[in-house]
């Protein structure tokens, strides 16, 4: 039975939603680095939001680890790299909290519109200081979004209802999905000269990091209010500070810092900062949804091979995964053909599918291959990390859909690019459900790639079999299955031989001695 450790604190539902789904579950909340690098090695999962990181050296230990999910939407704190590297998928839930989190930015818009928190404060400490708040309208003014995807998008919705103009820096977003949803793109520089509010949804990333720099903080209109409910590191804290000293910025409102938990901050006191700790997806209702969507998600991965919201994978549903089963095999098993006997000179690939096979997802499909090629020098190879390797190994691989119908009612075909050319591969499915190689190299020969097996290329001439035959009876290894092809008569001839023990290379070099033998090659599958 798989099991799953809950490393930060979770909605109940997501261990119920494990434990239906016949998924062992810990939970295990605020653990130190230290002790969960002590545990991980007996997880098959880890379920986590915000606050565990999940670095190199936690990986590292994470011997049995082969998913991470994320009850939320940022995984900055999963080094996603070293996940994949490890063969580990990482899913996130890309909008179980995003209502919650654009409530949670127009809220912000309002405490400062109206410097609710202060306001709250002076009235509770007995002040009545009606005459020290004076706030804004939102009507008519101009919001900035930052970032324009899932929430940003809400966002805008919310806003529009408010009657205020919206403009947005993203350069993902089309104009058609900004005419779709009311909005004005723009620039970043024309967004912060304009906008009375500017509000940020972008992940952090290379390009976004430090986005609202000192410099940019500077370009803003004066008097602007600016929210940040998405990452710590988009702003610069210090330079926001002086700016809401200077009074170029006239209020603030952040619910993620550069450093979390934030327990301290130049920002805090700072007249016009409102702060909140990282509560933009804390509501029951997105708590819930994420809870159920990461314990489904991770459950059906953990059961049935179904991939939702992989961040290092392609998707691969409940209802996909066993049709593509016996193709990741076939796929599997030519990479793996191709990579015994060509191993590291492979330098392109090319993927095709026809008939059957080009109606499926090819991406899994082609992560297989991958796979099966790199497996046979490398052990820590699987589908999630070997398009990562392919890349990092600078192959060139492609990926070919064939809508015509050839003489298989599906086809998958390997090509391989080495020094000496291309040469390809091919297979079907037997039953559906059977693999078979089909063609090698050109010749036709059909075969089960399975277990022990020998590989031998000759000149087509009258006695060879037997005399193959009569070597490996001589060296005690039982043939199982015989399969022959040749190029025409008396040309070049493969056969691939299944046998019942592992072939030593005494005898792949006795086989390699025989008269008219070009190549022997033991394989395994
Ligand atoms: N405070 C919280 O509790 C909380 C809750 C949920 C999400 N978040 C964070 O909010 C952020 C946005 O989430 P989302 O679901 O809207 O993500 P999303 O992927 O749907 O949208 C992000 C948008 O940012 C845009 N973008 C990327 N690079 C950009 C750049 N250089 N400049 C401008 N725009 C750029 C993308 O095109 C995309 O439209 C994420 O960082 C997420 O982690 C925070
Ligand atoms: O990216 C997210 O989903 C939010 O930052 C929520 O983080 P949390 O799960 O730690 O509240």
């Amino acid at each position: 039975m798989p099991k799953v450790l809950i490393s930060d604190s979770m909605d109940p539902k997501a261990a119920e939603i494990f434990r239906a789904n016949g998924v062992d579950v810990d939970e295990k909340p605020g653990l130190s680095k230290d002790e969960l690098k002590a545990i991980i090695g007996e997880y098959d999962g880890l379920a986590i939001r915000s606050a565990t990181k999940v670095t190199p050296d936690v990986l590292e230990a994470a011997t049995n680890l082969k998913v991470i999910g994320r009850a939320g939407i940022g995984v900055d704190n999963v080094d996603i790299p070293a996940a994949s590297a490890k063969g580990v998928v990482v899913m996130n839930t890309p909008f179980g909290n995003s209502i919650t989190t654009a409530e949670h930015a127009i809220a912000l818009m309002f405490a400062l519109a109206r410097e609710l928190p202060a306001a709250d404060a002076s009235t509770q400490a007995g002040k009545w200081e009606k005459n020290r708040f004076m706030g804004v309208e939102l009507t008519s003014k101009t919001l900035g979004l930052i970032g324009a995807g899932n929430i940003g998008s809400i966002v805008a919705e919310r806003a529009l209802g408010l009657r205020m103009k919206v403009v947005a820096y993203d350069p993902f977003l089309t104009p058609d999905r900004a005419v779709d949803l009311g909005i004005e793109k723009v620039s970043l520089d024309e967004l912060l000269a304009r906008a009375d509010f500017i509000t940020l949804h972008t992940p952090l990333t290379d390009q976004t990091r430090n986005i609202l720099s000192r410099e940019n903080l500077a370009k803003t209109k004066r008097g602007v209010r600016i929210i940040n409910c998405a990452r710590g590191g988009l702003i610069d804290e210090e330079a926001l500070k002086d700016a809401l000293e200077s009074g170029q910025i006239a209020g603030a409102a952040l619910d993620v810092f550069s450093e979390e938990p934030a327990k301290q901050s130049p920002l805090f006191g700072t007249p016009g900062f409102v702060a909140t700790p990282h509560l933009g997806a804390s509501t029951t209702e997105a708590q819930v949804n994420v809870a159920i969507q990461v314990a489904e998600q991770m459950s059906e991965y953990l059961t049935r091979g179904g991939v939702t919201n992989a961040l290092n994978m392609p998707s691969l549903s409940a209802e996909e995964a066993p049709k593509l089963r016996p193709y990741m095999e076939l796929a599997e098993k030519l990479g793996s053909l191709v990579g015994q006997l060509e191993g590291r000179r492979v330098t392109g690939i090319a993927i095709e599918v026809e008939g059957a096979a080009a109606t499926l997802n090819q991406k899994p499909i082609t992560g297989a291959v991958l796979a099966g090629l790199m497996r046979t020098y490398s052990d820590t190879v699987n589908m999630v990390n070997a398009p990562f390797l392919a890349k990092e190994r600078g192959l060139d691989v492609r990926e070919v859909r064939h809508d015509r119908e050839g003489d298989y009612h599906t086809l998958v075909r390997v090509t391989v690019t080495t020094n000496d050319g291309e040469r390809s591969v091919a297979g079907t499915l037997f039953g559906n459900s059977a693999p078979r190689l089909i063609d090698m190299f050109g010749i036709k020969v059909e075969a089960e790639l399975e277990g022990e097996m020998i590989y031998l290329v000759n000149e087509d001439s009258p006695g060879f079999i037997g005399r193959l035959g009569t070597e490996l009876g001589e060296a005690g290894v039982n043939i199982g299955t015989f399969n022959l092809g040749r190029r025409a008569a008396g040309e070049e001839a493969v056969a691939l031989v299944s046998v019942d023990s592992h072939v030593e290379q005494d005898v792949v070099e006795t086989l390699a001695s025989l008269p008219g033998v070009k190549r022997v090659a033991p394989l395994h599958f």
